[in-house]
């Protein structure tokens, strides 16, 4: 018998006032698979991720997410997702150590995990600095930590290696990427990156899938023409 899926969309669409930021979008993401969500700037990315997240309500369809139904039951998923966004969800003038050390309180968590993770990422040498010092590409090596320390099943990640360079990408990818083994969803704007890294694909135009296939099934090439 198959598991049940980690996330399910059935005709699912969001607005900001009288602009359709999503629309009727459809998509099953299994446990523990990798959706990789492609789309030109303004076609719909965020606000998916912000809808799985429960943190916006859908106008229209209906979300699942860990077999709970949105927006009814989100404080039944709320603290078993981890959710990497543009903004990093940070106190810019307490430090690292202080940001992840709240966050672990909040979730219950040793403050061995955050000393944990802070070696993992190569920041204890920057801990104590009040995060609005930090290099952007610091800065979201802290907020790879906040949004894994509670451990979640499920990762929504916005370009996750933004501002990262190829060693800071490499400590991050057993925390966040395939290998993590949790089911994500990954914003990306690399087709052959994110292909690569992708059990699904699906590519959003002015807010509908204009591409929804399993990944191997998916040429660059149609994954370039969402730009075009
Ligand atoms: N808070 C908001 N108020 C009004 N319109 C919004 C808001 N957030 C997003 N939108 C609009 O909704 C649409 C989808 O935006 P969204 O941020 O989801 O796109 P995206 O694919 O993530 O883009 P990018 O690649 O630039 O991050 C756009 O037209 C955007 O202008």
């Amino acid at each position: 018998m198959d598991a049940a899926p980690a996330i399910e969309l059935r005709g699912v669409s969001r607005r900001y006032g009288e602009r359709w930021a999503l629309r009727d979008l459809s998509v099953t993401v299994p446990s523990g698979q990798t959706l990789v969500v492609f789309g030109p700037n303004g076609a719909g990315k965020s606000t998916l991720l912000r809808l799985l997240a429960s943190l916006l309500r859908p106008h229209g369809g209906e979300v699942t997410v860990l077999g709970e139904s949105l927006p009814r039951r989100e404080w039944a998923v709320r603290g078993r997702i981890g959710l990497l966004a543009h903004d990093a969800l940070l106190y810019r003038d307490l430090s690292a150590r202080e940001n992840l050390r709240f966050h672990a309180r909040l979730h219950k968590q040793p403050a061995a995990r955050v000393e944990e993770l802070l070696e993992r990422t190569r920041l204890t040498g920057r801990a104590d600095d009040p995060v609005r010092t930090l290099s952007k590409g610091l800065l979201q090596r802290v907020a790879v930590c906040r949004t894994i320390l509670h451990d979640p099943p499920l990762l929504l990640l916005d370009e996750p290696r933004a501002n990262l360079d190829p060693a800071a990408t490499a400590l991050i990818e057993p925390l966040i990427g395939r290998e993590s083994g949790r089911t994500r969803v990954v914003t990306s704007h690399d087709p052959v990156g994110g292909l690569a890294e992708a059990d699904l694909a699906l590519g959003l135009r002015d807010g509908r899938a204009a591409l929804l296939a399993p990944a191997g099934e998916v040429d660059v090439v149609a994954v370039e023409a969402l730009y075009r």
